[in-house]
């Protein structure tokens, strides 16, 4: 069902909402003085609101009671007639608002083009969408009909000057989000919508959350991000770029770096592209289909930090020493490609978090119009300072604490494993929306790390009285000195870092705290012993 079709849906039947938003205005305005403005347009139905205000008769005329009864029933019958039109002409409503809403982001994206689709759309989409999806929208960047879809780009027309061949392709192939259903063959997803009749709430059943990833076109192009001085990531990269292009037919993309160390060991590598400045690195997004990653987390974050926008999915093969969002086996390369290349495949949408700052000189103006994005957390501490932090800390608009002690890290849940869980943070499942607040070392008994609903802006102040300055870096990267006056400002980012599962995201999650962390590892006790 398209967006376009809902204003009509709605009156042949009752539809759920999906945000509880909707539901709280109804709430607000009261179900009784929404229907009675409804109703007063109807004779029938004010009687009978007039009526059922008046006290039952109390008579002893048998008949007398018997009547009045009768006339309350039928009074009773109008006011659900009446409850249940106000209550969907409410929702019609809601669904024209939306209906709306969406006719102006298609509107804005026609005239902004593909990099501009707005905030929350991804997230806005995801929820408000089913799985069984005609053709693709392919004039955004979000279709109407799945979690996300990709445009296919055309080819550069050939023109009198071609561009040499270690510069970008311009081909990209598309793809659509889907849920995974397990069990449900009509592959209807269930949406967590959250349904308001008659006062009684009720969430909608769960279903399997797991994202699939199905090609439209064929992948043509793949960015590789490697490790840097490491022998058996160079092997491996050369030999995996060389079974890609003799077996795959697929352009491959390297950084610079990699380029010259492969052009440098054989000139059959000739056909590698790559970029030569940040404007073409900034476009990286519209020509690559997939990444490859070859080492450890510390890759992966580093591909994600090549893209400030939409990021192409990413294969993370498995060579550091830890491996929490690095799930492929390296000897096992050409089976996973060549699953992955094929589709459809499970993902994981990891959140990133989108980080400001803001100087106290320039008031509440932010340091640079792009935001700094985190696949793994935000960190604020008291770097060389002896001192102790002081941050005060906002959640929206509320005051959540002052922090005084080390520092405070404020992480994804693909962070939670890292910097965070150090700092007494939970581990968290990836999947779960959420933000969370880990301090550092606190000078202060009861201060436990929290979880934060992931729609929040979080803003970080360092207060005029401070004793000391703070720094903020970003996936353990990037320091920034934060002054007295000074704030950080972050919340998530619309781009998430799609990254392919080995299984799904649970059983890869669960596996890398296992293997990792060999979390809550201990030997079993025999079965001889005490026994109740
Ligand atoms: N005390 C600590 O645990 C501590 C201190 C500083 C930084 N870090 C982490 O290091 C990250 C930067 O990683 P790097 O590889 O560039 O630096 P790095 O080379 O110093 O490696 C840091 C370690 O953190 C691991 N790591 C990174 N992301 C992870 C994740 N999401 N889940 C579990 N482990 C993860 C890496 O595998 C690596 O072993 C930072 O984002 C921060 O989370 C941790
Ligand atoms: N393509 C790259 N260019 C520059 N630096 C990179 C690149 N890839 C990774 N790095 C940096 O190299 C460091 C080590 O990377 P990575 O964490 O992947 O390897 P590792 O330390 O061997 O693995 P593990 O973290 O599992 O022990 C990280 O700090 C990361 O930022």
């Amino acid at each position: 069902m398209s967006l376009d079709e809902l204003p009509h849906k709605v009156s042949d039947e009752r539809v759920n909402h999906d945000t509880v938003t909707s539901h709280e205005s109804e709430i607000g305005s009261g179900s009784i003085s929404t229907v009675s403005s409804t109703v007063s347009s109807v004779e029938s139905e004010k009687a009978a609101y007039e009526f059922l205000a008046q006290t039952p008769i109390k008579s002893t005329d048998a008949h007398l009671v018997e009547f009045s009864e009768a006339m309350r029933t039928v009074a009773k019958a109008l006011r659900r007639v009446a409850e249940g039109k106000a209550a969907a002409q409410a929702e019609a409503e809601e669904w024209r608002r939306k209906y709306e809403l969406e006719m102006a982001h298609k509107q804005q994206r026609k005239i902004k083009g593909y990099g501009s689709c707005a905030n929350n759309e991804l997230e806005k989409l995801a929820s408000q969408l089913t799985l069984e999806t005609p053709a693709s929208d392919q004039a955004g960047c979000c279709g109407n009909h799945g979690i996300c879809s990709h445009e296919v780009l055309q080819d550069e027309s050939p023109g009198p000057n071609p561009r040499s061949s270690h510069k970008l392709v311009s081909r990209k192939a598309s793809f659509r989000l889907s849920w995974g259903c397990n069990g449900d063959k009509n592959g209807q997803h269930k949406h967590d919508f959250v349904s308001f009749e008659k006062g009684d709430i009720t969430t909608a059943e769960r279903s399997n959350k797991q994202i699939l990833l199905k090609w439209e076109s064929s992948p043509q192009t793949v960015l590789f991000i490697t490790k840097p001085n490491s022998n058996s990531v160079h092997v491996l990269c050369a030999e995996m770029v060389r079974w890609l292009k003799e077996h795959k037919k697929i352009n491959v993309v390297v950084e610079p770096r990699v380029s010259k160390e492969l052009l440098t060991e054989d000139s059959y590598y000739n056909f590698i592209q790559t970029w030569d400045d940040d404007e073409e690195k900034k476009m990286l997004h519209t020509k690559v289909d997939l990444i490859v990653t070859l080492g450890g987390d510390g890759t992966v974050l580093w591909a994600a930090s090549l893209f400030k926008g939409p990021v192409p999915p990413v294969v993370a093969f498995s060579l550091g020493s830890l491996g929490f969002m690095t799930p492929f086996p390296s000897e096992q390369y050409r089976d996973c490609l060549d699953n992955v290349l094929n589709g459809p495949f499970s993902i994981t949408l990891r959140n990133r978090l989108q980080c400001h700052v803001i100087r106290d000189a320039a008031k509440d103006e932010l340091e640079t119009e792009e935001p700094i994005l985190v696949l793994n957390e935000v960190t604020i501490d008291r770097g060389i300072s002896s001192y102790l932090t002081y941050l005060e800390c906002y959640c929206d608009s509320s005051f959540v604490t002052c922090v005084q002690g080390d520092g405070l890290i404020i992480s994804t849940t693909s962070g939670s494993t890292a910097y965070s869980l150090a700092a007494g943070g939970s581990m968290v499942h990836p999947q779960v929306p959420g933000i969370l607040f880990t301090p550092i070392c606190p000078h202060s008994l009861s201060f436990r790390p929290l979880i934060l609903p992931e729609y929040v802006t979080l803003r970080v102040q360092v207060p005029h009285n401070s004793r000391g300055q703070a720094w903020a870096s970003f996936d353990g990267k990037d320091r920034k000195l934060l002054s007295p006056g000074d704030a950080l400002i972050c919340s998530i980012s619309p781009w998430p870092v799609p990254t392919a599962c080995l299984v799904d995201s649970t059983t890869d999650f669960l596996r890398s705290i296992h293997e990792g962390l060999h979390w809550n590892l201990r030997k079993s006790q025999s079965f001889d012993g005490p026994r109740d």
